[in-house]
């Protein structure tokens, strides 16, 4: 291509920064202004400086605006950046982008697909147009912590997609962002004059199943059957089933399950390298406050890690608990879904009694050692509840995972504060570093976000061609990933690899992936000539060399 193609083609254009040759190679001259080229870090250096004063929406917009005009200057600001510029085009920002998403000024990006096209879905999928290797879907039912948003998510799978490329090195033009739009049951979204979706209820039962069903196999007509379905921010009713369903005889996984399942899985193992922290598996007990998607999605994988230690499933399981709305989960109480049902342990007495009287009474009468939090209910993990953890171990283990911020079940400060700095803190959304009085160094909490898994675990599926991605790549990508906390991060309490490195950690997630899909009979493409520095080397990465 040359001439003006280019300059309207994001994947080509690079605006000031085509040189002279460039310009004359190209025919450019006169499509760009005639003064000094600029170089690529001189103008992230600037994009960033530009950001800085800008409220989140505002950030959001002009981001997705060069996204779409400069995909070179998007991906490498964000790569030379990742602590800085996740948290605009991801959690937390996100959040308050899909809230918004009606009324931004953004382009359009994805493919929203209607209730109203059943049985026209795969048509649909040729207006796209373009190759995809990695198709992120949501339902948009639970966006987040932020619950359904209709068609509005679209956010989601749009940031989930950048990383992929950001962060996995998975290249823009083959990642398919989808919206399934069933309808929203928030009456005050639906209804409002700018709402981008359609204005009716959620679409349930068979009909929707059906639904899914035609995208699925429209999906596999036309990318094939390697291509991966990642399941995003789906309620919990449908996340489970979609996953049981599709999962043996697909390439899909569900994020919020699987992925937040391997990264709170790797953060405990790391701290198991932590003095102070029981170091074995076994001598945890943990105490999950919400039963969805992602708390019941990490103590399955808790259970597989403790197996393959030799533990019976059945004692695996009785080291995970759960209170949800109506309190303790345990053997004989009502409401007790199947999804739960493996975790409804048979109880005492004195437990049984305090079942209903909020976790504080709980934490007391279980005596866990690590608190999961995945309820979306800010403040939850109280001062008091906080103490109790701190009381009853040396290092208590406190992840509030919720998604975005303002959900999250305490912030890191409250954490450390109220353990005088004992606490082994992890959050879904990013908190900054914290000082405590009479300490040298900050306490680092680590970002136990889904992020550190699946853009690594879509680069292996894709690089092998797997068929299917079996739990035993969560647990090995969990492994791994917890592998590259190094004892500096150790020492700040972090169980979390720097952010800074997570493309060289979705290098060698990837590779274990690659292996582990060998080691089952998965992969369609040959993985034995790979490593993780050749991986590395094929990943997406549009500033290298140039900066
Ligand atoms: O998107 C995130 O930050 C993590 C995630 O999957 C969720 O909270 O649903
Ligand atoms: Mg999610």
């Amino acid at each position: 291509m040359s001439g003006y193609p280019v300059i309207r083609d994001p994947s080509l254009n690079r605006g000031r920064r085509f040189t002279s040759e460039q310009r004359n190679d190209n025919r450019l001259v006169g499509l760009v202004p005639s003064g000094r080229p600029r170089t690529l870090s001189e103008e992230i250096t600037r994009l960033l400086t530009k950001l800085k004063p800008l409220p989140t929406l505002l950030r959001y917009e002009m981001l997705m605006a060069v996204l779409h005009r400069d995909e070179q200057l998007f991906f490498a600001t964000a790569q030379a950046n990742l602590p800085k510029v996740l948290p605009m085009i991801y959690t937390p920002a996100v959040g308050d982008a899909c809230v918004n998403y009606s009324d931004l000024e953004i382009p359009m990006r994805g493919l929203w697909i209607g209730i109203d096209q059943k049985g026209n879905i795969r048509n649909i999928l040729d207006h796209w147009g373009e190759t995809a290797e990695v198709v992120v879907v949501s339902d948009c039912e639970r966006i987040l912590g932020l619950g359904d948003l209709g068609a509005q998510g679209m956010g989601i799978p749009v940031g989930k997609l950048l990383l992929y490329s950001a962060c996995g090195g998975i290249h823009p033009n083959k990642c398919l962002p989808v919206v399934l739009d069933v309808g929203c049951d928030r009456d005050d979204i639906r209804t409002s004059e700018n709402y981008i979706g359609l204005n009716q209820k959620r679409v349930r039962g068979p009909e929707y199943d059906q639904f899914v069903d035609e995208f699925m196999n429209a999906v596999v007509d036309k990318y094939g059957t390697t291509c991966l379905i990642q399941f995003e921010d789906f309620g919990t009713r449908n996340a489970l089933p979609l996953l049981q369903k599709y999962r043996d005889q697909l390439c899909c996984f569900n994020d919020d399950i699987q992925g937040t399942a391997s990264v709170g899985l790797a953060g405990v193992l790391s701290a198991l390298r932590i003095d102070g922290v029981p170091s074995t598996l076994k001598e945890h007990k943990f105490l999950f406050l919400g039963a969805g998607s992602a708390g019941l999605g990490i103590a399955m994988l808790i259970v597989l890690a403790l197996v393959r230690e030799g533990i019976p499933e059945e004692d695996a399981r009785k080291q995970c608990w759960f209170i949800d709305s109506r309190g303790l989960v345990y053997n004989g109480r009502a409401n007790v879904t199947d999804a739960k049902r493996p975790f409804a342990h048979e109880v005492p007495e004195n437990v049984k009694g305090v079942a209903d009287k909020g976790l504080l009474e709980v934490v007391r009468a279980l005596e866990p050692t690590a608190l999961i939090g995945v309820s979306t209910i800010r403040g939850a993990f109280s001062e008091d509840v906080i103490r109790e953890m701190a009381a009853r171990n040396s290092r208590p283990l406190i992840f509030a995972l919720s998604n975005p911020t303002s959900k999250a079940e305490c912030t890191a400060e409250e954490a450390y504060t109220f353990t005088e700095g004992r606490a082994i803190y992890a959050s879904g959304s990013p908190f900054a570093p914290v000082a405590l009085p009479g300490r040298e160094t900050k306490l680092v909490p680590g970002q136990g976000n889904n992020s550190y898994i699946f853009p690594g675990l879509g680069l292996g599926v894709t690089i092998s061609g797997a068929r299917h991605v079996p739990e035993s790549m969560l647990l090995v990508a969990a492994d791994t990933l917890s592998k590259l906390v190094d004892e500096e991060q150790l020492a700040v309490s972090c169980v979390y690899p720097d952010l800074n490195s997570l493309m060289d950690v979705s290098a060698h997630i990837a590779y274990a992936v690659c292996k582990e899909a060998k080691a089952q009979g998965l992969n369609e493409k040959p993985v034995d000539h790979l490593d993780v520095k050749t991986i590395r080397h094929m990943m997406y990465e549009p500033g290298r060399g140039e900066m």
